[in-house]
């Protein structure tokens, strides 16, 4: 399986396609615009947020409810394209006319000056358009078909966040999936942690008082996986390894922890390799998880716990000093408007874009051009790993 996902923020449209996913499978609209909606939520999302309502329009590859093993083209309207028209217009613009919107200040830690550089947009509303998070929107939905998939193979996902402008969530690895799915749910930060509910959100509003932005953690959680899925062999075929440049392609997103992460530099090898254990019933297990799931590119069979660190967002009411591309001359950036904190949207992304690397994985381990035949070879290898 593999998409592409093509569209600008304030552009006509996002437009994802899929490719490889086998057929007949059954898929509703309705579970992929749930992924969208869930996205959209979260304390602290700028005013965008209250123009959008993401809704999916299925354009190809599934037909009376179930896929076609053709390509699957997925489409979101930008609601916010009506006031963008003269700016985003795809016709050649009389010479003499003036753009509106024209970008010629760079934002530090965005991607407009690298961006421009690199493409020649003295325009950098070239390069923040494409650059934008809003093209998350058309990962979240490529990922809810993966989740989908991988439902019905008996794998559930989900995510929430553990932290917040240093507001740690405390220890959550007696929950259970249900509980975890249902309490993020509820809660306007997607935190399991009840008591740090409300501290995380005034440290939203208080950062998005004095004009600035704050970042935090999140982590995915997945059930259900097999043991054995991934690879070894080839650096590229490692599974952990694809699901940490999955997670840092995410905008915003700087680093990756699977299990206890970079707290094992500081511990001894005796309190981190999870000891092996066999019963009947199971086959192998493990009697802790502390390496999250993974061990030599490959998934061990326990829940796979990943986490990833989404830095503060760029855009700051309180100005950044940068450089005026026309002008040369130093300026503070002024900013219309922004999201102050999207960690929450961001958990969301990251079980989304973590669930089409599973499903990415599975379906080129098992045979996968009809998706009954995926669901014996996967039900098949649970009973010959359990006995082997
Ligand atoms: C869900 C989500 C929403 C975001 N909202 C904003 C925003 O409103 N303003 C902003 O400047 N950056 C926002 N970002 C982050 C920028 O898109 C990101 O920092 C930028 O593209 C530069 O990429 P990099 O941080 O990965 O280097 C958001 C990121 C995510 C995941
Ligand atoms: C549109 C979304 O997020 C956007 C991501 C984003 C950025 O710079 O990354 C900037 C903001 O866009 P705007 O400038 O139009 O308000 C966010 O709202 C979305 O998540 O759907």
């Amino acid at each position: 399986m593999r998409y592409l996902t093509a569209g600008e923020s304030h552009g006509k449209q996002l437009t994802t396609i899929i490719e490889g996913v086998p057929s007949n499978m059954p898929i509703v609209k309705e579970d992929i615009n749930a992924s969208l909606l869930r996205r959209q939520k979260g304390h602290g999302r700028g005013k965008r947020m209250q123009i959008e309502k993401d809704l999916v329009e299925i354009t190809s590859g599934i037909r009376h409810g179930y896929t076609l093993g053709s390509p699957i083209s997925l489409v979101i309207h930008n609601d916010d394209f009506k006031h963008w028209l003269d700016v985003m217009g795809e016709d050649p613009i009389e010479e003499g006319t003036k753009i509106r919107r024209t970008v010629s200040r760079p934002r530090p830690g965005h991607a407009d000056l690298n961006g421009a550089l690199k493409y020649g947009h003295r325009d950098m509303r070239n390069v923040l358009e494409r650059s934008s998070a809003r093209e998350t929107a058309a990962r979240v939905a490529a990922g809810a078909v993966a989740k989908t998939l991988l439902e019905q193979l008996g794998i559930e996902i989900t995510a929430y966040v553990k932290e917040i402008a240093g507001i740690v969530a405390s220890d959550d690895s007696s929950l259970s999936m249900e509980e975890r799915i249902t309490i993020a749910e509820e809660s306007p930060v997607r935190t399991l942690d009840k008591n740090v509910e409300k501290p995380m959100m005034d440290a939203i509003d208080q950062a998005k008082k004095e004009g600035d932005s704050i970042g935090g953690v999140v982590e995915v959680y997945v059930e259900g996986m097999p043991a054995g899925v991934g690879s070894y062999v080839h650096y590229d075929r490692k599974l952990d390894s694809r699901i940490a440049g999955s997670v840092i392609s995410i905008n915003a997103f700087k680093g990756v922890e699977f299990g206890i992460g970079f707290e094992a530099a500081r511990k001894n090898g005796s309190e981190v390799h999870d000891e092996i254990a066999w019963n009947k019933q199971e086959g192998y297990y493990r009697k802790t998880n502390r390496l999250g799931g993974f061990e030599g590119g490959m998934t061990t069979g326990m829940p796979i716990v990943v986490k990833g660190v989404m830095k503060p967002i760029p855009t700051l009411y309180k100005p950044l000093q940068s450089v005026d591309i026309e002008t040369k001359e130093p300026f503070n950036a002024s900013v219309e408007r922004s999201d102050s904190c999207a960690v929450p949207a961001a958990s969301v992304v990251m079980e989304h874009i973590v669930a089409f690397e599973l499903a990415r994985a599975i379906t080129e381990q098992f045979p996968s051009d009809q998706f009954p035949v995926l669901q014996k070879a996967v039900k098949d290898y649970r009973e010959e790993i359990r006995c082997f």
